[in-house]
């Protein structure tokens, strides 16, 4: 069952966290079983504190116990762990199929370490084929909407949704892929942007499980 591969690749991410640490927790459906199973360690007896990446994630790691702290005090995370729409064995991710891809990317840049956990169907030869998230200023959205067209994004914005910071979630969807740099820099430089959810450079390494069994990925160079 899926579930237990995102329970068994989330409890596998958890066991990294040690006592005294301040963790980043991210949204989602594997996201929350991590959130749980941190809950589950914080009953037993582990010392931590948390910032979340949204309302939702955060009224979940209250109710299981966890002491969250207010992103806005922050500067600097020990370790995030959070889910993936794709990931790939250099481990590029897309994220923000739940419209979370603002606030996950922060607190994964301020992470000393970040850690994606997903079941199987999340893996990827190459990143490209799920829809990619953009959050918009509501300002902006109809000349966002222009330029995103005649990039070639195929932009469909997200009926009826706002995100937590009451923004609009155009969902693109590129022909091709192949330089997931170039269009990070492209989507970064227009204005009314605020975010995407190509996550190039913050995660350190992923857990994947499948059949029940989970496999590590870590990025080169990464440090565990
Ligand atoms: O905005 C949502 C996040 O990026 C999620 O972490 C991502 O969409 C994966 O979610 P799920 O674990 O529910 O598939």
């Amino acid at each position: 069952m899926i579930d237990d591969d995102k329970k068994a690749a989330a409890v596998a991410a958890v066991a990294e966290v040690a006592d005294g640490m301040l963790v980043g927790l991210g949204t989602g459906s594997t996201a929350a079983f991590a959130i749980r199973a941190l809950g589950e360690r914080v009953a037993a007896g582990l010392t931590v504190r948390a910032v979340v990446t949204s309302d939702a994630s955060g009224t979940l790691a209250r109710d299981v116990g966890i002491d969250v702290l207010d992103f806005a005090d922050i500067a600097a995370v020990d370790l995030t762990i959070d889910g993936a729409d794709e990931i790939d064995a250099r481990c590029f991710a897309i994220k923000g199929a739940g419209g979370a891809m603002l606030r996950e990317k922060i607190v994964a840049a301020s992470s000393a370490r970040m850690i994606v956990i997903a079941d199987g169907s999340k893996q990827v030869d190459r990143i490209g084929a799920a829809k990619l998230p953009v959050e918009v200023l509501p300002f902006a959205i109809t000349y966002v909407m222009r330029v995103l067209t005649e990039l070639g994004a195929a932009p469909v914005m997200r009926d009826n949704y706002r995100t937590d910071q009451g923004n609009l979630v155009v969902d693109c969807h590129f022909a091709t892929l192949e330089d997931p740099r170039a269009t990070a820099a492209l989507l970064a430089a227009i204005p009314g942007i605020l975010g995407h959810g190509l996550f190039l450079d913050e995660v350190d390494a992923a857990y994947i499980a499948t059949n029940g069994v989970v496999t590590r990925l870590e990025r080169a160079g990464a440090s565990a």
